[in-house]
């Protein structure tokens, strides 16, 4: 027997395919055994002609870590993946079924992205260690939006988010308790800044706004263009085609097309030198972020508690020294650098081992689908 009150804890494997690397990490209870973070160049992953053909790479990269500290999948309890692919859906601990993996096999709500292979690998992973358990906790898919935030000036077009979920709400979670108050209690800001870029505004426990940021919103990142003016693609459109503008959007924007590299470190560097073009698009970048931290505390009118930075980039004290420069008079700003997205899905997928929390299911309907009174 293992878990709570038990000899032994849960050992549970977290996988995280991103758009820069894969993390893995293998927990037991709260204790992590080990966890590593193996990074991907864009140019590597463009060898791949689809997200798909990624998953025996990214097969290979778990299996590979977990032959290098000797774990045997059969001693391993449950899995987890970071999710992805799926329709908007509230937040939580879901069974990895059939329906699930159909929708993130087809990317069903038409984003390409590697988190959608999580639920893949965590499925694979556990029917290879004898049909154990699979689960993905708070996806990209995670969409909590307040009514005013879903409209656009298009009838029947409706703003759904895809970002940083998991980490987002772990770094609140975390967060809220320094103030030694409940996340439901809290008003935050929070960044998630790595490969892609989250800015979002939470309001007592719900994420009710947030930029789409596989979906042309937000800013520039790494991997991803971000907003850009409609007309001017429309413009871009003429030499190029649908597809190359979802790549844009989801792996081939921002650092990727200005620069030819997705790697923020060698960026930072390369500005760091002098190089005109590097500096430009760094700078460009955080000026961006900035832009959205500030759009939404608006959301949350001027009332937050805090204005949280998450992600792999916040490693660079240069870029929390500046956001802080700009933000800090909304709130104050605290880094988190790196990421709590092994730790919060090890926690998620222990939690409903436990029975402290039942596994929601993949219903494969959408959170929200047009306001009631509009045909
Ligand atoms: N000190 C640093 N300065 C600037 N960028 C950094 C630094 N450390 C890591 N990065 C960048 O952070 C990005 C990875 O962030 P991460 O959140 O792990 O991404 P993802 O999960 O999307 O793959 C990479 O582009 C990497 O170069
Ligand atoms: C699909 C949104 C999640 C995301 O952008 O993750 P990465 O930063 O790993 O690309």
């Amino acid at each position: 027997m293992a878990g709570k009150g038990t000899e032994r804890a849960w050992r549970v494997l977290a996988v995280n395919p991103g758009s820069t690397s894969t993390k893995v990490g293998l927990f037991e209870g709260d204790a992590c055994v080990f966890s590593e973070n193996v990074s991907h160049s864009a140019a590597r992953l463009a060898e791949f002609e689809s997200i798909s053909a990624q998953l025996p790479y990214r097969r290979e990269t778990i299996l590979s870590a977990l032959d290098a500290h000797e774990i045997e999948l059969f001693s391993i309890d449950a899995f987890v993946g970071r999710g992805g692919g799926l329709v908007s859906i509230e937040g939580g601990t879901y069974v990895v079924d059939a329906l699930l993996l159909r929708d993130a096999r087809m990317g069903v709500n038409g984003v390409q992205h590697p988190a959608q292979l999580g639920s893949q690998l965590a499925h694979e992973l556990a029917e290879r260690a004898g049909g154990r358990s699979a689960f993905v906790v708070n996806p990209p898919d995670t969409d909590e939006l307040c009514d005013l935030a879903r409209m656009t000036g298009i009838r029947g077009v409706y703003r759904h988010v895809h970002l940083h979920a998991l980490n987002l709400k772990e770094t609140a979670v975390r967060h809220a308790c320094t103030l030694g108050r409940p996340y439901e209690e809290c008003n935050l800001v929070i960044c998630h800044i790595g490969g892609g870029i989250s800015i979002s505004a939470h309001r007592h426990g719900r994420m009710m706004d947030g930029y789409d940021i596989v979906g042309g919103e937000g800013p520039m990142a790494p991997t991803r263009c971000g907003a850009v003016p409609v007309v001017d693609l429309l413009d871009y459109l003429g030499e190029h085609d649908a597809a190359d503008v979802r790549a844009l959007c989801t792996r081939a924007g921002g650092f990727v097309d200005l620069l030819g590299t997705s790697d923020a470190l060698e960026v930072s560097e390369r500005a760091a030198m002098g190089d005109v073009p590097a500096r430009r698009a760094w700078d460009a970048m955080v000026y961006q972020i900035c832009k959205g931290i500030g759009s939404m505390a608006c959301a949350l009118e001027g009332r937050v508690d805090g204005i949280l930075l998450g992600g792999g980039m916040v490693r660079n004290k240069g870029l929390v020294a500046d956001i802080r420069r700009r933000c800090d008079w909304i709130a104050p700003v605290t880094a988190y650098p790196g990421e709590f997205e092994l730790e919060a899905m090890a926690a998620g997928a222990c939690r409903v081992l436990d029975g402290e929390e039942q596994a929601r299911v993949y219903t494969g309907i959408p959170v929200f689908t047009g306001f009631a009174d509009e045909v």
